[in-house]
């Protein structure tokens, strides 16, 4: 394979790239650098940890360093973690450039974030909900001269669902200029490629690494069949046995909501084990800090819900688990991803109960390969079973008194305050728009019992008709 030199790329930013460990381009990056650097959008689709961050970073870089203005390049990205892991990026291989970034993301101060786009970084790195409160609410940046124009981890930004992007990146859209480079990428391209292809339109170049099945070679993917009721018996032997048998080692454990995130977490700690937990019911400072020690491994054990499923680049994860089989394939080739990255080796272990089989067999189909078996030694799990039982009953009691659910409520005034809104008005538009539902509800029920009546009516008539008929058929017949 080329080097990076071959690929187009200044002396300088080669060194810069050695020095953090790139010496030699991977596929993704041999393959997209190229034509990026010749001015053409790209779409990469590439497995997780290969290196795509790198394959956009460089080229920009490149580009950047011979006419160097702000605001040169916008990154999107889903979640607030990831914007601060590329921001990194940018800052190390850009350090001989002197870039300025700034970080746009929510759960932090605007004001300050609107200060900092005032001063005309080079790279801007956002979150597309707190950007598109900044465009909305402001005018003291522009984005009309970028050139770049980056969306990571793409086909999750374009997804519809309960939490979408669509309508923040409409107005993000409408911000920047039609004539820019769009560089798209994601290991999970493929199903919004359509929707991808009308954002990329100047001579768009389309990458895929030629391989069928979809996860790297270097994961162990297994499943576990356990029975809901002892699954947390099974979770705790499985981080017993994994601490005992290794020395360095670090597990991120992915569930299915916060609140089964935070029991999990309180009941790992009654365990005496390392764990912390990352979701986003916790305030952004507790995330970041809660990341942190994770990345510097004083704490062994992360417990994520998909806040940390797409992009977190943390080498030393050596297994994932799934406490719950992940509904979509999609999510379950993301969070796996979290290990073996970069050729190192990993395992994964998902959870099964008895009513995910077919999500299991979903996912076999969409990564073309089998998940094989993870054996226990089931006598070592039931002996634990009822002590873990009980202590999860408790962190359950103990989280009721710790109001979770009431502070969701005062986490998301909060949030609204940081997004210059008004809990209060806010309330009573959501109360207002419940009460024009109710009525319109109320109404619509009215209409559809009068229309009912009407029909029975009809058909009481049409009945009596036809007695009326039959009786003087009678008559007739008896005269
Ligand atoms: N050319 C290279 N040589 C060696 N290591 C590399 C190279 N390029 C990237 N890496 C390393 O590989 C790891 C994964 O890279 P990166 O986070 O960009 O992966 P990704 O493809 O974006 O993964 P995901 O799909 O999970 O977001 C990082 O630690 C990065 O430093």
């Amino acid at each position: 394979m080329a080097a990076f030199r071959e690929l187009g790329l200044a002396p300088w930013l080669v060194e810069q790239a050695r020095q953090m460990g790139l010496s030699r381009p991977t596929p993704v990056q041999a393959s997209c650098i190229p034509p990026i650097l010749q001015g053409r959008d790209c779409l990469g689709c590439a497995k997780t940890g290969s290196g795509k961050t790198a394959a956009f970073v460089l080229p920009v870089l490149q580009v950047l360093s011979e006419d160097p203005y702000g605001i040169f390049c916008l990154v999107l990205t889903p979640t607030r973690e990831l914007a601060y892991q590329i921001a990194e990026q940018f800052r190390v291989l850009g350090k001989p450039l002197g870039l300025k970034d700034c970080v746009v993301v929510g759960g932090l101060d605007m004001v300050a974030q609107a200060l900092e786009l005032s001063r005309k970084p080079h790279v801007v790195i956002a979150t597309p909900g707190r950007l598109a409160d900044h465009l909305r609410s402001s005018n003291t940046f522009s984005l009309k001269k970028l050139k770049f124009l980056v969306l990571d981890e793409a086909d999750r930004l374009l997804e519809q669902g309960c939490a979408d992007f669509i309508a923040d990146l409409e107005v993000i859209l409408e911000a920047v200029p039609a004539r820019r480079q769009t560089l798209l990428f994601s290991a999970t391209l493929t199903d919004t490629l359509n929707e991808l292809k009308s954002l990329a339109m100047n001579r768009p170049f389309f990458w895929e690494a030629a391989s069928e099945v979809r996860t790297v070679d270097e994961l162990d993917q297994r499943y576990l069949l356990v029975p809901e009721a002892v699954k947390d018996a099974y979770l705790v032997h499985l981080i017993q046995t994994f601490q005992d048998e290794h020395e360095d080692w670090s597990i991120i454990i992915f569930t299915k909501t916060c609140k089964e995130c935070q029991i999990l977490n309180m009941m790992l700690r009654k365990f005496s084990f390392p764990s912390v937990a990352l979701h986003s019911m916790m305030k952004q400072r507790q995330r970041f800090a809660a990341l942190a020690k994770f990345k510097s491994s004083i704490f062994k054990i992360l417990i994520a819900t998909d806040v940390a499923a797409r992009g977190l680049d943390i080498p030393t994860v050596q297994v994932v688990i799934n406490h719950n089989t992940p509904g979509l394939p999609k999510i379950y080739i993301h969070r796996v991803g979290r290990t073996a990255r970069a050729g190192r080796n990993g395992i994964s272990i998902t959870m099964v109960t008895q009513y995910d089989i077919h999500l299991v067999h979903a996912i076999e189909e969409e990564i073309k390969l089998k998940l094989q078996e993870f054996s226990v030694e089931e006598k070592l799990v039931l002996d634990i079973l009822t002590h873990v039982n009980v202590t999860r009953r408790e962190c359950e009691i103990e989280l009721e008194y710790m109001d979770f659910d009431e502070k969701k409520e005062i986490n998301k005034r909060k949030q609204m305050i940081l997004e210059g809104k008004d809990p209060d008005l806010e309330e009573k538009r959501k109360a207002e728009l419940a009460k024009i539902k109710k009525k319109n509800n109320k109404f619509r029920e009215k209409v559809q019992q009068t229309l009912q009546e009407k029909k029975q009516l009809q058909m009481k008539r049409k009945l009596q008709k036809k007695m009326e008929r039959r009786n003087k058929l009678h008559a007739k017949e008896e005269k």
